[in-house]
């Protein structure tokens, strides 16, 4: 859920105005999920620049504290959110650890890297969500190891209906800086999508599991 609509938009503008959306409808993308997709949200290239991975980091770090309170610890999503999960840890002045998809396979052999005490409350910062499936993996991860998780806050999610009701079964709080509808609003006003391309995207989203690269080709 956006908490805000205002941050939503000027998100959405920033994620625009450093080309971190990619539109490739003739050459998908695989998603971690393995869904083939028409766009890309990359926001990893955010933080390569300062003055947007402040203002980022300083709305992550407004929801977390807003919404749940200082945690005891920051958490980010591997591999994607360590960056910008260290930088809300930072400004918060709070303890950081990630959470990689599985536990390594040599070394220490840790699905969480850092120091994590039982019971100690954490609220995860995820970059982007999709299906969700590598966020709640992660969530899971830090319950099994004694971990009170109160809720996440990532840069982006598409909003997918299933993915809206995994994390509501759950009754786990998301909420997101920026979402599918802000951004497709700003593409429009900024004039990044042309009719069709627009077309495409509304398509796309209405059944992402079957959507058919060969129909708009
Ligand atoms: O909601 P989901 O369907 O799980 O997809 C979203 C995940 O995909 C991306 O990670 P990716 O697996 O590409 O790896 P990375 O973070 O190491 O880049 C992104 O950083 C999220 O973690
Ligand atoms: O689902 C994914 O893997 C995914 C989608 C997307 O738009 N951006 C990203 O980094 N990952």
């Amino acid at each position: 859920m956006v908490r805000d609509k205002e941050i939503a938009s000027k998100t959405a503008e920033l994620l625009l105005q450093i080309k971190a959306i990619k539109l490739q409808p003739q050459d998908p993308f695989t998603w971690a999920s393995g869904l083939r997709s028409p766009i890309y949200c990359d926001n990893r290239i955010t933080l390569s620049y300062p003055p947007i991975r402040n203002f980022l980091r300083e709305h992550l770090a407004d929801t977390v504290e807003d919404q749940w309170g200082k945690p005891d610890v920051i958490a980010g999503v591997a591999t994607g959110a360590i960056g910008i999960g260290m930088l809300v840890a930072d400004y918060l002045n709070l303890p950081f650890i990630y959470v990689r998809p599985e536990p390594k396979k040599h070394g220490r052999q840790n699905q969480i890297e850092g120091h994590l005490e039982k019971g100690s409350s954490v609220v995860v910062i995820e970059d982007l969500i999709s299906t969700g499936k590598s966020s709640l993996n992660a969530v899971e991860a830090l319950k099994n190891a004694g971990a009170q998780v109160k809720g996440m806050a990532a840069l982006f999610s598409y909003g997918f209906e299933d993915t809206v009701k995994r994390f509501k079964d759950l009754s786990f709080d998301l909420y997101t800086l920026s979402d599918y509808e802000q951004l497709i609003t700003k593409a429009n006003q900024m004039g990044y999508l042309n009719e069709e391309e627009a077309r495409l995207l509304s398509s796309w989203r209405k059944d992402p599991a079957n959507w058919n690269q060969a129909l708009i080709s």
